[in-house]
């Protein structure tokens, strides 16, 4: 090429040479364009219309009919003939006293408590995570002073996990508790699709402690999809700021589920087709993308912990966001109801629960004791129903007998309400409750 093709090169790809384009179509979910021919996918731009000036909107598309739009907001008031401008790529500059503030999927401070600081690095919302090689393993284990996750399934600094439950199993309340029992510097919290009381629960349920190292990025329900689904790039870009400013970082999304529905009302939408139970191909193509950018250290940059919450309503564990999760996360614990409604709480199902950190995040005598205690609970498992019935006669099999009368008090040990004192080192208390001779009642 010569330098004149480069230079002709360059200004074709810059957002600022693309000519004007106009709407020339709108639905409730998105709207149509026509002269952005040359901006690709991702890009952002802006609507100036009489009644909607300066929507933001992101092509999420191209067909016969034109380029496809997800608007950043309502569409109404919006008609054809609008003019379009390109606009730059969507960016945040995190600052250190982003903590104990509340923002929106845009970065604008929504608690009245004043304007922002901003930091001198800017966060793009859309990047590609940090390559592979340049990533440490997981940092050393960190004590989230649940009971079920320290012993059974732990988490590791850097280590990505999934909370998989149905709607009111204690999901909020988890959260909550890890939020204040774990060591982090900064913790991010991204709150997507929420109803609007929830945020107001989440923030009461805190400790001011917490709250003082806790941003909150929420886009409510009621928002449109490109906004919730906004939220979660901002809440991952934020995290990525303070990373990058050496704090050590715990991302909490809730939820993944319903990031995964908004991309699949753009992605219908705009005209995909639906593959899996309704979601369009992108949406898995997505999921990555988002839940890649956080894990260990690298070099750059401090570890982002992270944990989602992806709702399984019904049960079903294998629904397809909640299958492709599981297979990109480093972990996963399953809240049951059936436990919920036994009123052990947390409701962390110890033996659905996965940790890819172990074997190596215990000690050699830490993993026995686990293995014996998955042992006791698993052995109890197998033998509730046929003990609930009376058919069960004591000693009949040592095994049993001895699973019969620790499992009851391994699971009393696992229920930990929000404000209950905790052990930060629970095998201590877990090796002694074994070790006492049950009674005989
Ligand atoms: N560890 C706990 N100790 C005592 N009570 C708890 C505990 N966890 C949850 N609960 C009770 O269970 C109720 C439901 O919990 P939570 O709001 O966390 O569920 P959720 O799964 O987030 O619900 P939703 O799906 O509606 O958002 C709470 O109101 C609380 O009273």
């Amino acid at each position: 090429m010569t330098p004149l093709d480069i230079i002709a090169d360059a200004c074709r790809r810059s957002p600022r040479s693309v000519r004007e384009g106009r709407l020339v179509g709108v639905t409730a979910q998105g709207a149509t364009a026509s002269g952005l021919g040359r901006l690709p996918i991702g890009s952002r731009v802006r609507i100036v219309a009489p009644l909607q000036d300066g929507l933001l909107a992101d092509i999420v598309g191209s067909d016969s009919a034109g380029t496809r739009l997800a608007c950043l907001g309502s569409t109404d008031g919006l008609a054809p003939g609008g003019r379009i401008t390109a606009e730059p790529a969507a960016s945040l500059h995190p600052h250190p006293n982003w903590r104990g503030r509340i923002l929106d999927a845009f970065g604008q401070a929504l608690d009245g408590l004043g304007p922002l600081a901003h930091g001198s690095r800017a966060c793009p919302l859309r990047r590609p995570a940090p390559d592979a090689a340049v990533r440490r393993g997981f940092g050393p284990r960190l004590s989230t002073g649940i009971h079920a996750i320290d012993l059974f399934a732990p988490l590791c600094e850097g280590q990505r996990i999934g909370i998989f439950a149905g709607s009111g199993v204690g999901k909020s309340v988890l959260m909550n508790m890890i939020a204040d029992r774990t060591p982090a510097d900064a913790i991010v919290v991204g709150l997507i699709g929420e109803r609007g009381r929830e945020l107001r629960a989440f923030i009461d349920a805190m400790t001011p402690q917490t709250r003082s190292r806790t941003t909150i990025v929420i886009a409510t329900s009621d928002s449109a999809a490109a906004v919730r689904r906004e939220a979660a790039y901002a809440a991952t870009a934020v995290a990525e700021g303070f990373a990058a400013q050496g704090m050590v970082t715990l991302l909490l999304m809730d939820s993944i589920t319903r990031f995964a529905m908004a991309g699949r009302e753009i992605g219908l939408a705009a005209g995909e087709p639906p593959a899996v139970r309704g979601f369009p191909p992108s949406v898995f193509a997505e999921l990555p993308r988002l839940l890649e950018r956080t894990g260990p250290a690298t070099e750059s940059a401090a570890p982002i912990t992270a944990i989602y919450t992806v709702l399984v309503d019904g049960g079903d564990h294998d629904e397809p966001v909640a299958d492709a999760v599981r297979g990109i996360l480093d972990g996963h614990l399953v809240l049951s109801r059936a436990i919920a409604e036994r009123g052990r709480l947390p409701a962390i199902d110890v033996l659905r629960s996965v940790s890819r950190s172990l074997p190596e995040a215990h000690g050699d005598d830490e993993l026995t004791l686990m293995r014996e205690a998955r042992g006791l609970l698993s052995d109890m498992a197998d033998v509730e129903a046929v003990v609930r019935l009376g058919a069960y006669e004591r000693g009949s099999n040592a095994r049993t007998d001895r699973a019969i009368a620790l499992a009851p008090r391994i699971e009393s040990f696992l229920t930990q309400s929000p404000r209950q004192p905790f052990e930060r080192l629970p095998f201590a208390a877990l090796t002694d409750l074994l070790k006492e001779q049950p009674k005989d009642d």
